[in-house]
């Protein structure tokens, strides 16, 4: 299949564009770097910069098709930012989905996958067929993509898969990628930071109406969470899909500090902090929709599967002590070059 990526040069972009490359498919990704990385990008995929909040510089990219599908990561991804700049969030979000949603109804995309988030909940076990009531610009950002690619298939055709990820983790396998994102706000890479002589991690909240005190989150690898995408890319042949991508098990922030220090063999220092705004005590997946449709599931289950995501990303900042480098923003450019 020839795949567009939007937010290729991203965290689970690029693990998302290795798996398509590694299955064979053609891939072009769409970035703006303006949290992605160049370095990011396998060498096999085309690249374009530009902005999708550009409609024209948008239609620039997908009349370079034809595509069989288009992935859509792109966006802006942080909880407690959206609750302190509710606006940007609500606006970049929507218009860049909605200048992408134009953009491939014109060229005729029948396939989309969308990232999407279990903050569209606001806690607990969430059930497949759980109604959304997000707790934060973001999650509603989110929701408002959901119902806009409703409306894409009702009027143009456009199948879609909305996965509704839980806390994407760990890095590639291979090594081949990692997670690097500037500033870094995610509970694993922000505690290996602190281990490796980084800033001490402030953990936001002990008084959660949860067992220790501490947030419950499910992690998922990002490998298996960039399987998903191709299960359900499969999936598009037959009709749409809205699915949890999780574990099934959660892990409070306090479970996670004492698995990195089991697997990396240090303490991560860390301080107390208040709670962030927008944070839900505790957000754990029912997951078996896409497994039941696909046969998709995690390589790992349990308290494995969170060692292989915190053995992994420690593998890659050990190896990649500043993450992506200092060059970014697209010095370099390659195939298809600057746009918009
Ligand atoms: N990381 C998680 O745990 C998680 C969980 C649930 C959902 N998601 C969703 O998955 C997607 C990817 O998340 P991530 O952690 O990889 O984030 P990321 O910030 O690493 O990747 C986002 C990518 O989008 C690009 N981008 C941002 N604005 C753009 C624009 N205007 N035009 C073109 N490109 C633009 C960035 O440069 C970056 O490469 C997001 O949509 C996020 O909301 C992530
Ligand atoms: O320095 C830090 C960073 C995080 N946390 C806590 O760790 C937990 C997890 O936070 P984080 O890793 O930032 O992830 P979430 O806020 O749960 O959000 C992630 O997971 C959501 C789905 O559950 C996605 O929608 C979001 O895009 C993605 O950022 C929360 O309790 C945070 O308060 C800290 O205590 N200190």
């Amino acid at each position: 299949m020839r795949c567009l990526v939007t937010g290729g040069a991203g965290y689970v972009g690029s693990h998302t564009v290795l798996a398509l490359l590694d299955a064979g498919h053609d891939v072009t990704v769409l970035d703006d770097l303006s949290t992605g990385h160049l370095r990011a990008v396998p060498a096999q995929a085309a690249f374009h910069r530009a902005d999708l909040q550009d409609l024209a510089a948008t239609r620039t990219v997908l009349a370079t098709g034809p595509w069989d599908a288009v992935l859509h990561f792109a966006g802006l991804s942080e909880v407690g930012t959206s609750m302190k700049r509710p606006y940007h969030y609500l606006r970049a979000n929507g218009l860049m989905a909605l200048n992408l949603l134009e953009a491939c109804a014109e060229v005729g995309v029948k396939r989309f996958v969308l990232s999407s988030t279990a903050a569209l909940f606001p806690g607990g076990v969430v059930g497949e067929g759980a109604t959304p009531a997000p707790h934060s610009p973001y999650g509603e950002s989110k929701l408002f993509i959901e119902r806009s690619l409703k409306w894409a298939e009702r009027l143009h055709g456009m199948r879609h898969a909305i996965l509704r990820y839980f806390n994407a983790a760990g890095a590639d396998r291979q090594g081949r990628a990692g997670e690097d994102h500037r500033p870094e706000t995610h509970l694993i890479p922000r505690a290996l930071e602190a281990v490796m002589g980084g800033r001490r991690l402030r953990l936001h909240g002990l008084d959660y109406p949860t067992p220790d005190g501490s947030c419950v989150r499910d992690y998922i690898h990002v490998n298996d969470l960039a399987a998903a995408h191709l299960a359900a890319l499969d999936f598009l042949e037959e009709r749409s899909l809205t699915c949890h991508v999780g574990s099934g098990h959660g892990f409070s922030n306090l479970q996670v500090l004492s698995t990195i220090k089991r697997v990396t063999g240090r303490e991560v220092p860390w301080e107390r902090a208040p709670r962030r705004a927008g944070d839900p005590p505790s957000l754990v997946a029912d997951a078996r929709r896409l497994q039941a449709a696909t046969g998709w599931r995690p390589l790992h289950t349990g308290q494995a599967a969170l060692d292989d995501i915190v053995r992994t990303a420690w593998a890659w900042r050990q190896a990649h002590p500043h993450g992506y480098g200092m060059e970014r923003s697209g010095q370099l450019v390659r195939l298809g070059g600057e746009l918009g």
